[in-house]
């Protein structure tokens, strides 16, 4: 069967992402909620801090009986008790004329209004010498000043990061609704291949294209389920898919989508409708993408060239496992940045050249790293961004200004 004629990069990112939506949300311990994004708006029903409390080791007192201590006329005060954070003692008013020991954290008891830092008095245990009158309310943490009830912690569509995880443990809150991780099975297909460790063959060489994109999918914060090889024979091929469907929300394989004789992927699931044909890029021309299984599960199916595998993720893959957690932008922005050398593309072609970025200057400079093919692992592994050339241009001079898509960066 002939391919169909080719769509551009565009057209088929833009086919790609109309056919899927956002995973539905579900409470994610918060630990598991780590970039992921927020479903629900988060409103605080308890106050922050939850009661009054010392800011520092020292004594709680009534500011009225401390008001006049200086270094020469220190005021002297007995001590009540003690009070820790977290320990209750029972004090909870304080007597006018008298002083209770304060930890960090500690409840202020009713009573007292300020605390007398260690450093301003003697450290007393059964009385203590004031040298230093605070001011009033000095030293203590007010109940709600920080979060009260009511107050919009995390709106819904927040990537959730560190600082928010924290703040929900901080009002009690042990899960968050957030949209889940997709799991992505990842199957490498072809008979010349051999998982690293094992013996090799003259004509065989090591998967490495399953590391690669399931490395990849983790990274994007998916769940990355590497199943590894499968043999160029549609059935074995099936059989491996149809096992892996039941953990899958995406299925990426890698390799048997061109024009070969032994085209395993494209021979199995052409039947089952799912599309394949050229996209105008290089590396990544041979792309197909669908649906599979009775849960329709999308499946994108990766050329085999280690780097067009690689960039089909990058280009496809990432923005649709994006969408699904409801992560925006989908793709990643890119950035512009000049040439230092001239390079060549082939003309109705998207060109994705491995670069090496050089932000330290005054502008930015980029470095093509290797040449186009798309077997050049040693070169994609020392790259950290892909120069886009568009479709339309042939040749770039040194110096001119292009689009570099960072590989690394967070977004
Ligand atoms: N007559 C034509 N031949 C080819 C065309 C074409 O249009 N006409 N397109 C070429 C392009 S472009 C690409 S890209 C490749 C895609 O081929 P497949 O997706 O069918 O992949 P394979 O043939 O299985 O493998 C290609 C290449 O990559 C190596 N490979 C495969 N899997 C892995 C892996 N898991 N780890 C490392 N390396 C892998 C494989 O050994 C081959 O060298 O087709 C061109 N041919
Ligand atoms: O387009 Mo293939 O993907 O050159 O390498």
């Amino acid at each position: 069967m002939a391919d169909p004629a080719p769509r551009s990069v565009d057209q088929h990112l833009a086919e790609v992402l109309a056919a899927l939506e956002p995973l539905s949300p579900s409470p994610q311990p918060l630990m598991e909620a780590l970039g992921l994004a927020a479903a629900e708006d988060v409103v605080a029903t308890v106050q922050l801090p939850g009661f009054d409390n010392s800011a520092m080791d020292g004594y709680a007192v009534r500011l009225a009986d401390v008001a006049t201590a200086t270094d020469e006329s220190p005021v002297h005060l007995p001590v009540v008790g003690e009070i820790g954070a977290g320990q209750s003692t029972g004090l909870l008013a304080l007597a006018p004329g008298t002083a209770a020991k304060i930890m960090t954290g500690a409840p202020v008891p009713t009573g007292a209004d300020c605390v007398v830092p260690y450093e301003w008095t003697d450290r007393g245990a059964s009385q203590v010498r004031v040298e230093r009158a605070p001011a009033s309310g000095q030293h203590v943490r007010r109940a709600g000043e920080d979060v009260a009830i009511g107050d919009l912690l995390v709106e819904a569509g927040t990537v959730l990061g560190p600082r928010h995880l924290g703040l929900l443990a901080s009002v009690g809150r042990p899960t968050v609704l957030a949209r889940p991780r997709p799991r992505v099975v990842i199957l490498s297909t072809g008979s010349e291949l051999r998982e690293p460790g094992q013996p090799l063959g003259t004509d065989s060489i090591y998967d490495g294209n399953s590391f690669l994109l399931a490395a990849s999918a983790r990274r994007a914060g998916a769940i990355a389920y590497r199943v590894g090889i499968v043999p160029d024979e549609p059935r074995a091929f099936l059989d491996a898919l149809e096992d892996q469907l039941v953990r899958a929300d995406v299925v990426v394989t890698s390799g048997g989508v061109s024009q070969g004789d032994f085209d395993v992927v494209k021979e199995a699931l052409r039947p089952h409708g799912v599309w394949f044909g050229p996209v105008a890029m290089q590396p990544g021309k041979p792309q197909g993408f669908g649906f599979v299984g009775e849960d329709r599960v999308p499946i994108f199916t990766l050329p085999g060239n280690p780097v067009s595998s690689y960039i089909s993720f990058e280009t496809f893959v990432l923005p649709a496992l994006r969408k699904l957690m409801g992560l925006l932008p989908h793709a990643r922005p890119q950035v512009r940045a000049r040439l230092t050398h001239a390079i060549a593309s082939p003309a109705g072609k998207r060109q994705f050249l491995r670069g090496e970025l050089d932000v330290s200057g005054a502008g930015a400079q980029v470095a093509p790293v290797g040449g186009p093919g798309s077997h050049l692992v040693g070169d994609l592994a020392a790259s950290d961004c892909l120069i886009v050339v568009p479709e339309d241009v042939t040749a770039l001079a040194a110096g001119d200004t292009v689009s570099v898509v960072r590989l690394d960066e967070e977004f």
